[in-house]
């Protein structure tokens, strides 16, 4: 199968300067996948997602976007003015106009029917989320990707946010391509994941990466917990999915 991104060696550098925010990058994602990207603060995961999409120039290296890819994308800030009256009607129509049929459509996969009408400025945060969400799959995207969508969002909202993902991916087969914090939840609901920090520090299953040294290293302790969640899921099947690096090996 084709991959829908593909990067060789990529690397970019500050602007206006040699120094590098990202090192010899190989990526890919296939059609259907759930890859998510952790990483310290600052270790360059918004970077890679812009290098990727074409909205940041590449110091080296190449990314190959299938020709006929479209992209449904939630920027990691969404910076509104809520000063200015804006229905979700007039959002999700922003930039290209949709009907009202298709606007609606969106905002029922994400569980926010209804809403049409309602001012920007009073949704609550995880409404918000879901309307972000349901502008993105508005084009029928084959790819979602997802700057840390479920920022702002308490556990529960954040549990329930990945599993609607989870369940958009199974109703219309988009891959998904996200960034996030939450180590836990990402662990469950993502089919690969890229630790980064400046360069692929280790790549595969989440119980791969979980185990891995250099996960470790980066997350202490806040990756024992995900390493327990493993511990308690022999049953979990993640078999159909290779590693892509021995972390290792890797160093
Ligand atoms: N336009 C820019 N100009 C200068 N430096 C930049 C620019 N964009 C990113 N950087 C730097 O590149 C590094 C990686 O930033 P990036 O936003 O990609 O990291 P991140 O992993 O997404 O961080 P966070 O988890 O805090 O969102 C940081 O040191 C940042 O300051």
């Amino acid at each position: 199968m084709s991959a829908l991104i593909a990067a060789r060696h990529l690397t970019t550098h500050r602007p206006g300067t040699t120094d590098p925010i990202l090192r010899n990058i190989d990526f890919r994602i296939d059609p259907g996948e759930i890859v998510t990207v952790v990483g310290p603060n600052g270790s360059g995961k918004s970077s890679l997602i812009r290098a990727l999409l074409g909205h940041m120039p590449l110091a080296q290296g190449q990314v190959d976007r299938r020709p006929d890819l479209r992209i449904g994308y939630v920027p990691q800030r969404v910076q509104l003015d809520t000063a200015i009256p804006l229905t979700v009607r007039r959002f999700l129509s922003l930039p290209r106009r949709v009907s009202a049929a298709a606007a609606e459509h969106a905002l029922q996969r994400t569980d926010v029917a209804g809403l049409q009408q309602r001012q920007l400025s009073q949704l609550s945060g995880g409404q918000f989320q879901r309307v972000l969400l349901a502008r993105a799959l508005l084009h029928d995207p084959h790819l979602l990707v997802l700057d840390e969508p479920t920022q702002g969002l308490d556990q529960p909202g954040m549990v329930a946010f990945y599993r609607l993902i989870e369940e958009v991916r199974r109703q219309t087969g988009a891959a998904v391509l996200m960034v996030s914090h939450d180590l836990l939840v990402v662990m469950r609901s993502s089919d690969r994941v890229i630790c980064l920090n400046g360069h692929v520090c280790c790549e595969g299953t989440p119980q791969h990466v979980s185990t891995a040294p250099e996960y470790r290293a980066l997350f202490g302790g806040e990756a024992e917990g995900t390493l327990a969640l493993y511990r308690h899921r022999h049953d979990h099947d993640h078999d159909h999915v290779h590693d892509h690096h021995d972390c290792a090996a890797h160093h």
